[in-house]
């Protein structure tokens, strides 16, 4: 059976939770899911702002966001469950749980700090309520489902804010808490994203992370498919935001998702991928709002990939905006080894993780994210080369099977963007990508532009739809 894990603004609204809910209850009818939430949309970012205002003592901001937290909750469990009864007892049960909140807000204001472990449990009530809430509602429409605390299943290491699961402890406990209900045909719902350590603390898995949690799920499970549910018809050719033509793509291999996720593609987190392909359990990418829509399916079986996936076709183009870029530029380069060396040694001590490089002779250029950047770091470069940086610089790549092998893509992408300023051309190894970086305010004619160029031939259809929620 699939775990169908639903993303924020798939449960944000009353409206988007009754037809999660509806959803689920179709799928039920085969056999009970797993259902795993995120916290409804905006949530987790109002309780990061409730920490760090707790943080500063700044009670009165705090106390008056975490009152939003729950008034959005009440709102939602209002307009969603119709039994005064239901409604009484979950009224308390929302309550209770901003009560803890608030009660953490006291607590950091009089310690006066705000710690990685703290913040952990901040983020936590976000999917400790979307999935109350939820859970409710469903048996209230008759279901049989089950409220389940994921921190009991999902024990991970103590590294607060990117915790890692112990996986052979949390499959052992997925499959003797979990796999018996659902077997028993009790719809199972959970939180995404949050975990706990060992000593019972609540971790989280870093921003984004339940489409993580729902795959691990998946693969302890050895269930047969991973469905996540989202607001747009699955992958796309490019974020709709950025080009509203983006079409969804049918069929993609897990390592063109994989690639897209980590190089900018939010409607999959990068971690999603190894999991499914560990146990090879098909990823569905579905849309909540249009669930007849075909969505995307990620696999690597040649079967459903025959004809889909081939050496050359690009398959989309992802972003990466708020990224800075570092030159830097050394006489000592030029001809002498040991330079590389000592300069990712200082990215590595400052814990600045590298993105896109760039080299000639003398010069190197890399990318980082901007939130990373760290004038000690440039301090220490400056120590032994000249450092220039442009920050509000965004990465675009080009994704598809076998790209740099075939002839005439690189050529196509260059010659479409003649226009728009290149700032740097990445020449990575990886075979399914090619990628550039430009100023941000390019990004919108840069993608746009590609997008045409690559995707408003006839020849791709079948392999790309248009979307049957396009906006
Ligand atoms: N290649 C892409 N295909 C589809 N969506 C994309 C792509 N790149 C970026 N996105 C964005 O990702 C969003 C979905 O991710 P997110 O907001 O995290 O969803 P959720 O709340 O369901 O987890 C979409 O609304 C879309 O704007
Ligand atoms: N709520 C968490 C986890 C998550 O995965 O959310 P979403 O599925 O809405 O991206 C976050 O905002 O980071």
């Amino acid at each position: 059976m699939a775990v169908m894990k639903f993303g924020g603004t798939s449960v944000g609204t009353a409206r988007a939770m009754q037809q999660a809910i509806t959803i689920v209850a179709t799928k039920k009818k085969e056999r009970a899911p797993l259902v795993v939430l995120s916290a409804c949309s905006g949530i987790t970012n109002k309780l990061i702002r409730i920490a760090d205002a707790a943080g500063l003592s700044r009670l009165d901001e705090a106390m008056a966001i975490a009152g939003e937290v729950r008034r959005h909750h009440l709102d939602l469990l209002d307009e969603l469950v119709k039994s005064p009864a239901v409604k009484e007892e979950l009224t308390v049960a929302v309550n209770l749980l901003v009560g803890e909140l608030e009660l953490l807000v006291k607590g950091v204001d009089i310690v006066g700090e705000l710690t990685a472990r703290s913040m952990d449990m901040f983020c936590s009530f976000g999917e400790l309520l979307s999935t109350t809430v939820f859970a409710a509602a469903m048996k209230e429409q008759g279901h049989d489902a089950l409220w389940v605390d994921v921190r009991k299943v999902m024990v991970t290491d103590d590294n607060f804010g990117f915790a890692r699961p112990i996986q052979a402890l949390c499959e052992a406990n997925a499959l003797s808490m979990i796999k018996p209900l659902l077997d028993a045909g009790t719809t199972v719902i959970t939180q995404g994203y949050i975990g706990s350590s060992k000593a019972g603390k609540t971790t989280t898995l870093g921003r984004g992370g339940s489409d993580f949690s729902a795959a691990l799920l998946g693969a302890w499970l050895d269930e047969n498919a991973i469905e996540i549910w989202t607001d747009v018809d699955g992958v796309m050719t490019c974020d709709p935001r950025l080009v509203p033509e983006a079409r969804s793509i049918r069929v993609m291999t897990f390592t063109e998702a994989a690639e897209l996720a980590y190089l900018g593609a939010k409607v999959l987190h990068p971690d999603t991928i190894a999991p499914a392909v560990l146990k090879n359990i098909p990823v569905y990418v579905l849309n909540s709002l249009h669930p007849q829509a075909k969505g995307t399916l990620i696999t690597d079986d040649p079967r459903m990939l025959s004809g889909m996936s081939y050496g050359g076709l690009v398959k989309s183009i992802a972003v990466k905006k708020g990224q800075c870029i570092i030159n830097v530029r050394s006489n000592r380069m030029f001809g002498r080894h040991g330079f590389m060396n000592e300069l990712f040694d200082v990215f590595s001590r400052y814990g600045v993780s590298v993105e896109m490089i760039s080299t000639s002779e003398v010069s190197i250029s890399v990318t980082v994210d901007d939130r990373s950047f760290n004038e000690e770091l440039i301090r220490e470069l400056k120590t032994f080369s000249d450092v220039e940086i442009e920050h509000n610089v965004a990465t675009v790549s080009v994704v598809g099977d076998n790209l740099r092998m075939s002839r005439g893509v690189a050529g196509r992408i260059f010659s479409s963007l003649k226009d728009v300023n290149l700032r740097m051309i990445s020449q990575g190894a990886s075979e399914i990508n090619v990628g550039f970086v430009v100023e941000e305010h390019d990004v919108a004619i840069a993608v746009n532009t590609l997008h045409r160029e690559f995707f408003s031939g006839q020849e791709t259809a079948g392999i790309f739809e248009i979307p049957a929620g396009s906006r």
